[in-house]
């Protein structure tokens, strides 16, 4: 678990993170999303004691990260693919990391066949591309085996593949128990991996909700009639319908089953029964629309 209590940063006149209280829960993927320059990235810094909160507190299972005595073995962080030493070799900087906190040689060997790197364990560090920096990036972030996880942008650079192969590692890790944490601006990906989503902007909790919850509201369902008449018996007994077409419905706040069963109950031939779930993405939009800070005017 994450714990966040009154966590604040601020750079000179700048309040990057502004007291957030969050707690983030074990055996979840939890989306941390917001608009560019949100604070997020600066969150998940503090988590890790990359960066020391102006006040508050952010806690790694109800410990601060600098008190934690094998940091590896209890929280594992992908914030940036590029921060490693260039002229090492791959496997060279995963054994040095994992001597620095008593993880067993052999380990580094099963991380990099986790994240398909066993046959580039040689190359140097500074050479690999975006994708192979992010796999590499991960697999220093399971080196300890930890219970917590935080990755910022992993898919980042990544073919479709390695999207999906990251969406596929993240459902597994928080299925085993894991708290994974993830920050990503790509909502499509987002939608299929997240259990829980926390949203920020300008630094302050916007929402902590389900993801469920936060897409199932406001959906609507399609109804396509070939014949006039039936089109308008149909509106007339649905008062939230209104016509998107010369033969076409669309009725906010309803189910297929609700319109389907009216359809049947008046003896009108339907071509179409459609649910029209609320993309994150739109649902992100209203969120976040007071709170984008670099927007584009237009
Ligand atoms: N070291 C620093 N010194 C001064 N300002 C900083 C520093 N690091 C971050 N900031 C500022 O803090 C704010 C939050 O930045 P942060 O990188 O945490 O946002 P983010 O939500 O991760 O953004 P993005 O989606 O663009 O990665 C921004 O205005 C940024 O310019």
């Amino acid at each position: 678990m994450i714990t966040l209590r009154n966590l604040t940063k601020r750079y000179g006149e700048l309040t990057a993170v502004d007291g957030l209280d969050l707690e983030v829960q074990p055996g979840k993927v939890t989306g941390f999303l917001g608009p560019n320059g949100a604070g997020k990235s600066t969150t998940m810094r503090m988590v890790v004691g990359l960066d020391l909160p102006t006040k508050g507190q952010a806690l790694v299972g109800g410990r601060r990260y600098a008190d934690l005595r094998w940091p590896l073995r209890e929280v594992g962080a992908l914030l940036d693919a590029k921060a490693v030493h260039p002229g090492r070799s791959v496997k060279a900087h995963l054994l040095a990391l994992a001597r620095s906190n008593r993880i067993p040689a052999r380990r580094v060997d099963e991380v990099l066949e986790t994240v398909g790197m066993g046959k580039v364990a040689k190359r140097r560090a500074g050479g690999l591309s975006l994708g192979m920096s992010q796999r590499f990036g991960i697999a220093a972030a399971l080196l300890g085996d930890p219970p917590v996880l935080l990755f910022d942008e992993p898919v980042n650079g990544l073919d479709p593949d390695g999207v999906r192969w990251v969406r596929q590692l993240m459902r597994s890790l928080a299925a085993e128990g894991r708290t994974i944490f993830l920050s990503s601006h790509l909502m499509s990906e987002m939608q299929l991996t997240a259990d829980q989503l926390v949203v920020i902007g300008r630094g302050r909790l916007i929402t902590d909700v389900p993801m469920r919850e936060l897409i199932s509201g406001g959906s609507s369902v399609s109804v396509v009639c070939p014949d006039a008449a039936g089109l308008a018996a149909l509106e007339a007994r649905l008062p939230a319908a209104r016509a998107v077409s010369l033969n076409e419905l669309l009725v906010p706040g309803a189910t297929p089953q609700q319109v389907g069963d009216l359809a049947y109950e008046l003896g009108i031939r339907l071509h179409a029964l459609r649910e029209n779930e609320v993309s994150l993405e739109q649902k992100y939009m209203e969120l976040t629309e007071h709170a984008v800070e670099y927007g584009a005017t237009r």
